[in-house]
């Protein structure tokens, strides 16, 4: 990932001048013709002083190579005091907002002298803005908040707010009218859903998924709903507001510890005051991204003959406990308990007793953000192996020479293209069909979309902790996404759907379509 650095300093040292730097007061050493004093790092070293010692006064580039992140040295870039003489520093420093020079490690798209038919200029321009932003503000804060578990700061949901980032999460509509996107990245009227994959996608860069999901994932799968399906427009705009200037957080509410994937079977009810005025809320959710901090939960309750989607407002009768899950608690997850809470009744969204359709409608595009996401996971998994396989020396040569190691680089690229190109062109129906098109065609698509993506993601999450070895099960240095990346891919097979079901759900929805004709 690249990194703000400090300028080369411009010394130049002459590689006998090093090699006398090789005593217990002075320990140097060349890493990619530049010279670093690693004195006074010595006890510092993660990797002991001991192993730098045994390098000092020398060229311990490939040393250093087969053990670190090149971002080791950006990070410690105040050790270096030179470089070598006559020489020229050869590995590239990637700059914040650059595209990776790794084959695959890019989209097709967005790899020189490739061509597609989806993207245009206002999207290369997003996504340039996107990237630039997710190196320079998201990434350091998420990689940060993922070790400790704490929530994303109000800081960088501000300055999100400022550029319209949250605006966008949830996709092309009318909500982002009026608004300046990145700087002007692109005309909020031509915002379509490949600006919209391409922010999902470029989000993720943050490398960092509990974070990812603590960054206001619960308002982007439940400010639509209220959107969309608000009775009192009032109260829809000034929700809106609240949340797309990141004053208040909100979060979706519709698992709980009796039902998952099959949203009939839940349990909490809202029953109406004699007056009629008021819902009275009691019952329990499990799972609710953002739910430690949300100010408002978009809830599903059963109602006398259904259910009901209803905006509930944090107060004293909402409880939230933390649930610990397998990435970072930065997720905010929440166990929640309403009892008896009021809730006015112009809060209900859609129909009462007819939730079930606003819940729904909600999905599509949930699980296509979902998979936009876990498709670049892959991608950058399989950026990680490469690197990896041409820097790591086993038995004498680099890893990559191994054929058995080329396989499985051959199925995990192959896998990553096909996701990506599919979700390319479910998104392309996307940006043609209506609204009810794409919830009466795409619902079965994207189930085998997200589905299949998921299952890819589990064979490459196994195949790169193999090439990664200790590293792939290890939570700093080399193998760090490796590790991550296998901790945390099922939840994009659980979330918003489970992977079965989903793909149910896709043959199913064919079914329905099957012709009135035999063999
Ligand atoms: C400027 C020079 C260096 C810096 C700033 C540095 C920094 C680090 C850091 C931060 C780690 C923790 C793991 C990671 O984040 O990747 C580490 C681990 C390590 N380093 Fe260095 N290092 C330097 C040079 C070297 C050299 C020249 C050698 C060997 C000759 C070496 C051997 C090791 C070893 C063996 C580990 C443990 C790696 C593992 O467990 O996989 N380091 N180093």
């Amino acid at each position: 990932m690249a990194q703000k650095t400090s300028q080369t300093p411009t010394r130049k040292l002459t590689r006998a001048e090093v090699a006398k730097n090789n005593t217990e007061d002075s320990v140097w050493c060349i890493i990619d013709h530049k010279v670093y004093d690693v004195t006074d790092f010595l006890d510092a070293h993660p990797g002991g002083s001991v192993v730098l010692q045994q390098v000092a006064g020398q060229d311990a580039t490939s040393a250093f190579y087969n053990l670190h992140r090149h971002e080791v040295l950006q990070k410690y870039q105040s050790l270096c005091i030179g470089t070598v003489e006559g020489e020229e520093p050869e590995v590239v420093d990637p700059r914040p907002g650059d595209l990776s020079t790794v084959p695959y490690g890019e989209p097709l798209w967005l790899t020189p002298a490739y061509k597609s038919p989806y993207y245009g200029e206002s999207h290369r321009r997003l996504q340039r803005a996107v990237r630039t932003f997710v190196d320079e503000d998201i990434y350091p804060e998420a990689q940060e908040k993922e070790l400790d578990g704490s929530y994303i700061s109000q800081g960088l949901v501000d300055k999100m707010a400022r550029n319209n980032m949250l605006a966008m999460r949830l996709g092309p509509g009318k909500h982002l009218h009026g608004r300046e996107l990145m700087g002007g990245a692109v005309d909020p009227q031509e915002f379509d859903y490949f600006h919209d994959l391409i922010v999902a996608q470029e989000l993720t860069r943050g490398m960092a998924r509990g974070f990812q999901d603590g960054n206001m994932a619960g308002m982007m799968i439940s400010l639509t709903a209220v959107r969309q399906w608000a009775n009192d427009a009032a109260l829809r705009d000034r929700l809106t507001h609240e949340c797309l200037t990141g004053k208040k957080y909100m979060c979706l509410a519709i698992t709980e510890a009796f039902a998952g994937s099959d949203v009939a079977g839940i349990r909490t009810t809202a029953k109406k005051t004699a007056d009629g005025k008021h819902y009275i809320i009691n019952g329990t959710k499990k799972w609710i991204t953002n739910g430690m901090f949300a100010d408002y939960f978009v809830t599903a309750c059963k109602t006398e003959k259904g259910i009901s989607v209803i905006i509930v407002p944090r107060d004293d009768n909402v409880e939230t406990k933390r649930i610990k899950t397998s990435y970072s608690t930065a997720a905010g997850t929440a166990f929640i308990q309403f009892e008896n809470v009021k809730v006015p009744v112009n809060h209900l969204l859609g129909k009462e007793d007819n939730g079930f359709i606003v819940v729904m409608s909600n999905f599509n595009h949930e699980r296509w953000a979902i998979t936009g996401q876990v498709i670049r996971w892959m991608r950058t998994v399989v950026e990680e192996c490469l690197k990896w396989t041409h820097q790591r020396i086993v038995f004498g040569k680099p890893l990559i020479t191994q054929p058995v190691i080329r396989q499985k680089l051959a199925k995990m690229i192959s896998m990553t293209e096909a996701c990506q190109s599919w979700i390319e062109s479910i998104t392309y129906q996307m940006c043609n069909m209506s609204y009810a098109q794409q919830s009466k065609l795409l619902g079965g698509p994207i189930g085998f979309l997200k589905s299949y993506s998921t299952r890819c993601a589990h064979e490459i999450a196994d195949d790169a902790v193999n090439i990664f070895g200790g590293r792939g099960i290890t939570q700093s240095g080399m193998g760090r996404v490796v590790e991550q990346f296998h901790r945390i891919y099922k939840f994009d097979a659980i979330l918003g759907g489970a992977e079965e079901v989903l793909a149910d759900l896709g043959v199913r929805q064919a079914m329905k379509q099957m012709p009135k004709a035999m063999l």
